[in-house]
């Protein structure tokens, strides 16, 4: 099973690549995860948010595969613990799918990946900026893999 990190990002500074990386590269090659970046268009004065959105929907769509489970990062989502998130990941593996977790853009996400939706997650209560999003949810995934794998990083 392999798990992507789908989201609608402008280039990140070196600190969040880093930031990211230092936690993406501990996932085992068993269950790794991938990042597709998807470019986040240019918003001008006058610029078709609503045009904008779907077409940045369209093609974080067209990352993934069919079969695949599309969750999606929502900050009305459910809140799960890391033990939860332990438990979902043990899920989704026993399922064999590879997994799709979607990030959006500034406004949010596309209507037409929400609803796609089979798990809506919510990483805090707060707007979080894409950053932290992002380098939250790489080491998230790697400390539930460390609760399943009773490694001592979790402690
Ligand atoms: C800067 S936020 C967009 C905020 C936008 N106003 C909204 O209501 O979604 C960009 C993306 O980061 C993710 N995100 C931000 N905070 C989050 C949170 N607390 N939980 C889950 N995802 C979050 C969502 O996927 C969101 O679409």
């Amino acid at each position: 099973m392999r798990i992507r990190l789908i989201s609608v990002a402008s280039r990140m500074p070196g600190w969040v690549e880093q930031g990211y990386h230092e936690y993406a590269k501990r996932m085992p090659a068993d269950l790794p995860l991938d990042l597709v970046e998807v470019p986040l268009a240019t918003r001008g004065k006058n610029a078709d948010i609503a045009r904008l959105m779907r077409r940045e929907g369209e093609q974080m769509l067209a990352a993934t595969q069919p079969g695949d489970r599309i969750v999606t990062l929502e900050v009305t989502g459910r809140s799960w613990s890391t033990e939860d998130l332990a438990a979902h990941l043990e899920a989704w593996r026993l399922e064999a799918r590879n997994v799709n977790l979607m990030v959006g853009g500034p406004e949010g996400l596309a209507a037409e990946v929400a609803a796609r939706s089979e798990q809506r997650w919510s990483l805090s209560a707060l707007t979080l900026p894409h950053p932290l999003v992002r380098i939250l949810l790489a080491e998230q995934l790697y400390r539930a893999w460390t609760i399943l794998n009773r490694h001592p990083y979790h402690k």
